[in-house]
């Protein structure tokens, strides 16, 4: 097998520097066409974003985003097209992954990832993602630490004339309107509501006490009534302070449907260091809010180093690890509890750092690893038993792995939480909370509502396009047969599915500033699409807002919140 790997610095010394995305396009294009590479890239010498690329590039799928922090190689691949797809029904195979990408090129990887729970029942929301999806991009934009240099990229594995045509459809640009902002509400609706979430809660307490569990992570699932761009919501989580130094951020659309996030959570990141592999996973888990006023988040942060409560959620966490990685690595450590500021929340982090003597290791890892305690619980049959069996909803990829995987040992995998589903005309945004004995049901609930409002924000920061506003602005309740169907189609415990019913027509009855209500209105001030374009622009088409090219260095707008916006 041919591997040619063309560099434009090293391919002509004649040829001046290419200094943007555009040029490059161009230059792989005409390199694909002359020569028979797998791999053809082309550095560009000067500012690289390769998340405006995409959002202004075609708006054609599967497209596709991963980001590392900064202070983890700060690798960014925003990649179009497919030259090849592995997905199936069953959750993410990761050895047939780690398989293919052994042979791929240096430089290419798949990007994708899959269900938290390969083995629980699928709901229609999440049908057409499947159990899991890596897709190899056809065309890529990406930097390494820093946007201040890039490489534009053709992966070639199949016929040479649909690279040629992803090319092209890479290098056009969307057909972007100018937006007219536009303030809008959009009603929300947390499932379980919350008299079903403390039930839930007392549930998991009861079965601590009878010894049948010792930590269960319990979610929460909030539906949103709009038509977003999931590129548009991916710039405002991105432009959020600390996501681009603390968190992954990641996206993957095919054409119906969306699944984008930034987490702050690496289930597994393998490098070579000093010619030695090395592995890292994070233990986080214990949780506490950020807020504006420096003193009372100073105390917010001592709290959580103190809490006893806190300490044992970690200390499960990082047992397990712990434990997993020792199993199939050497010279394993857990390091000291350090605290891990994002924009809305923080929390206790500690890293398991390995070496790794085999390769081939890094597969069974991740198949170990996942689902970790700060997703699941412990012990691990239990903890799932009692998600499938009680939470009134579908996981789907919420919590499974996502990141990208490369040849040799070089891959990457975030826990896929701080994540929502784009689907249609809905998203719907998903947070949980371990909990533990002494656990209180409503402040698990809060620490919910503050993981959430990461996706609030970045749905409040207005730079992406809202399609579905009605003309007075969006206000659309969570109906009780979609939820039930929802229910039912989860395999859930009955008596569950009961509540929740009795609890949404109770909320659509007495509404949504109800305190046992689990619906909020969530303002947006958004750009709108021109009324004469809503008709014809689907999810997959929809174009992102011109004035969002810069988004990425703005901070998102502050959401306007209604009272009762804070009875999650
Ligand atoms: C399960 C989630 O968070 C996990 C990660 C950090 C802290 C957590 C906690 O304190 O409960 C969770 O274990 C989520 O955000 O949906």
């Amino acid at each position: 097998m041919v591997l040619v790997t063309l560099w434009l610095a090293g391919a002509s010394a004649l040829r001046a520097p290419v200094t943007d995305v555009a040029a490059a396009l161009a230059e792989v294009r005409r390199i694909v066409e002359a020569t028979s590479a797998r791999r053809v890239e082309v550095f560009v010498h000067g500012p690289v974003e390769p998340l405006e690329w995409l959002r202004s590039a075609s708006r054609s799928s599967p497209r596709v985003y991963w980001a590392a922090p900064d202070d983890r190689g700060g690798e960014v691949i925003a990649g179009i097209g497919a030259c090849d797809i592995l997905s199936g029904a069953s959750g993410a195979e990761a050895s047939l992954v780690f398989e293919r990408a052994a042979s791929l090129p240096d430089g290419a990887k798949y990007v994708g990832g899959g269900r938290f729970d390969a083995g629980a029942a699928t709901s229609p929301e999440w049908a057409s993602l499947g159990g899991h999806c890596f897709v190899l991009p056809a065309v890529t934009v990406e930097t390494r630490g820093g946007g201040n240099q890039g490489v534009v990229a053709c992966n070639v594995m199949g016929a040479r004339s649909e690279a040629l045509r992803w090319l092209d459809e890479a290098s056009r640009s969307a057909d972007v309107e100018p937006l007219k902002p536009q303030r809008i509400a959009v009603a929300t609706t947390a499932v379980p509501m919350n008299r079903a979430w403390r039930r839930l809660v007392e549930k998991a307490l009861d079965a601590f006490s009878r010894g049948s569990l010792e930590k269960v992570v319990l979610a929460r699932r909030e539906r949103f009534r709009i038509r977003v761009d999931p590129f548009g919501v991916l710039g405002n989580l991105e432009a959020a302070p600390r996501a681009r130094e603390a968190c992954y951020r990641f996206c993957i659309a095919l054409p119906d449907v969306a699944f984008v996030g930034c987490s702050p959570e690496v289930l597994l990141w393998a490098r070579t260091d000093d010619k030695k592999l090395m592995m890292t996973s994070d233990v986080l888990a214990g949780t506490r809010r950020r807020v504006s006023d420096p003193i009372e988040d100073a105390i917010l942060r001592r709290d959580l180093l103190v809490s006893a409560k806190d300490a044992l959620e970690n200390d499960i966490v990082g047992d397990f690890v712990l434990d997993r990685v020792k199993s199939l690595a050497f010279n394993a450590s857990l390091s000291d509890v350090d605290v891990l500021e994002l924009a809305n929340v923080r929390h206790l982090r500690r890293t398991v750092d390995a070496t790794i003597d085999d390769p081939a290791a890094l597969c069974k890892l991740l198949a170990t690893l996942h689902p970790t305690p700060a997703t699941l619980g412990v012990p691990s049959p239990h903890a799932r038993t009692f998600i499938r069996t009680r939470e009134p909803f579908d996981r789907g990829w919420y919590g499974g792995p996502f990141g990208a995987i490369g040849p040799g040992a070089d891959a990457a995998l975030c826990v896929a939480i701080r994540s929502a589903l784009v689907r249609s005309s809905d998203l719907f945004a998903y947070a949980g909370a371990g909990v533990v004995p002494g656990s209180d049901p409503d402040a698990e609930a809060d620490e919910i509502r503050f993981k959430l409002g990461q996706i609030h924000d970045a749905l409040a920061a207005g730079t992406m396009m809202i399609l579905d506003a009605d003309d007075d602005g969006n206000n659309v309740q969570e109906d009780a047969s979609t939820s039930s169907s929802l229910n039912n189609n989860n395999n859930n415990n009955n008596n569950n599915n009961e509540d929740e019913e009795e609890e949404e027509e109770s909320s659509s009855s007495s509404s949504s500033s109800s305190s046992s209500s689990s619906s909020s209105l969530l303002y947006l001030h958004a750009p709108s699409v021109p009324p004469s374009k809503k008709k014809k622009t689907t999810m997959a088409s929809s174009a992102s807002s011109a004035s969002s090219a810069s988004s990425s260095s703005r901070r998102p707008a502050a959401t306007k919140w209604t009272t009762e916006d804070r009875h999650l």
